[in-house]
């Protein structure tokens, strides 16, 4: 379809899911400062780098997607279901954007072009197109991806994988299932059309409200530990926001509706990022 260059970058900037790179890029950035060094190049390679990769790697899911994304009612006026935006084009576009991106993590070193290569490989090759049509842990083994995000930036200013970055990456994965089921909870009936099996699909909505609250509560032990790196301020931070995550789960177990699901599921990336950016601000001061 003939549209002009600005519609189309419209089209492509929608595609990325903007929503979800910003807290990627805080990942990214806390990997960065939890190493107590900054390089500056080195951070701008993987702000700049893991953007691209990550964005190009929503646009190629979205090119994969069409037809499930056309049964969802959330997803169902992506410009790639609506014929803007062509699945070849996306998966060409995307993949391009993906290596772009890598490449530019070589400008800090190889190891962080290979984190943000892989965490693009894994969101579009085990989660999308593997995991995802087939299995209920689909989200559990895609939180990788996430991970990938901090270890890139750790990668970049170190040129290293510790337990430090791993454990990082650890909180980023332990929080993902929680993030992500109360959001499949709260859209049970798309995911159900699409022939999607996440778990708040498979199981009642009660055990669903369980496994997000034990996964939460599985979650927390790799909030709090971070504070042997960052100190104690961070600790009392992750305790303070880690009950009121809590809070919200309890609440959700004990009222499993779609609203109390998005409450949940609201609270998940604001609770995410705070721990972030007290991470990065204790360690800039
Ligand atoms: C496989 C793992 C994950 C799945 C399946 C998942 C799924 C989703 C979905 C479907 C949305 C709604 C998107 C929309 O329509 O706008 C969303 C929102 C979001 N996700 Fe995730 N996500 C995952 C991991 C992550 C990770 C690792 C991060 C960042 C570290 C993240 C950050 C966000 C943010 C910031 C939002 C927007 C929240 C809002 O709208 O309030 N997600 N996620
Ligand atoms: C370092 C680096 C490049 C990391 C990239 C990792 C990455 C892109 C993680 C995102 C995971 C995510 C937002 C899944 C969305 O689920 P979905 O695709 O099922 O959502 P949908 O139902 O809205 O399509």
């Amino acid at each position: 379809m003939a549209v002009s260059p600005r519609i189309r970058l419209i089209y492509y900037a929608k595609l990325s899911k903007p929503r979800i790179i910003w807290l990627l890029d805080l990942a990214a950035l806390a990997g960065a400062f939890l190493t107590g060094k900054i390089l500056l190049i080195n951070l701008i390679a993987v702000l700049i780098g893991g953007t691209l990769a990550s964005g190009g790697s929503m646009i190629v899911n979205e090119g994969v997607e069409i037809d499930r994304d056309k049964v969802m009612k959330r997803t169902s006026k992506r410009p790639t279901v609506m014929g803007y935006v062509s699945k070849k084009e996306a998966i060409i576009v995307g993949s391009t954007l993906l290596g772009i991106g890598s490449l530019i993590g070589l400008i800090a070193n190889p190891l962080t072009a290979l984190f943000i290569l892989l965490g693009g490989l894994i969101y579009i090759f085990v989660y999308t197109i593997w995991l995802k049509p087939r299995s209920p842990l689909n989200i559990v083994i895609g939180g990788f991806a996430g991970s990938a995000a901090a270890w890139a930036g750790y990668a970049a200013m170190t040129n290293n994988f510790t337990l430090a970055s791993l454990l990082l990456g650890l909180l980023i994965f332990m929080w993902t299932p929680g993030h992500f089921w109360s959001l499949a909870l709260k859209f049970k009936e798309d995911y159900s059309k699409a022939g999607i099996p996440m778990l708040p699909v498979l199981l009642p909505e009660k055990s669903a409200a369980k496994y997000i609250a034990i996964s939460n509560i599985l979650m927390i032990p790799f909030a709090l530990i971070l504070y042997l790196y960052v100190g104690m301020i961070y600790l009392v931070i992750a305790s303070i926001f880690s009950a009121i995550l809590l809070l919200f789960s309890f609440k959700l177990l004990k009222n499993p509706t779609g609203e109390e699901a998005w409450r949940s599921f609201k609270i998940s990336a604001p609770y995410l990022a705070i721990l972030l950016i007290a991470l990065i601000i204790i360690k800039i001061v």
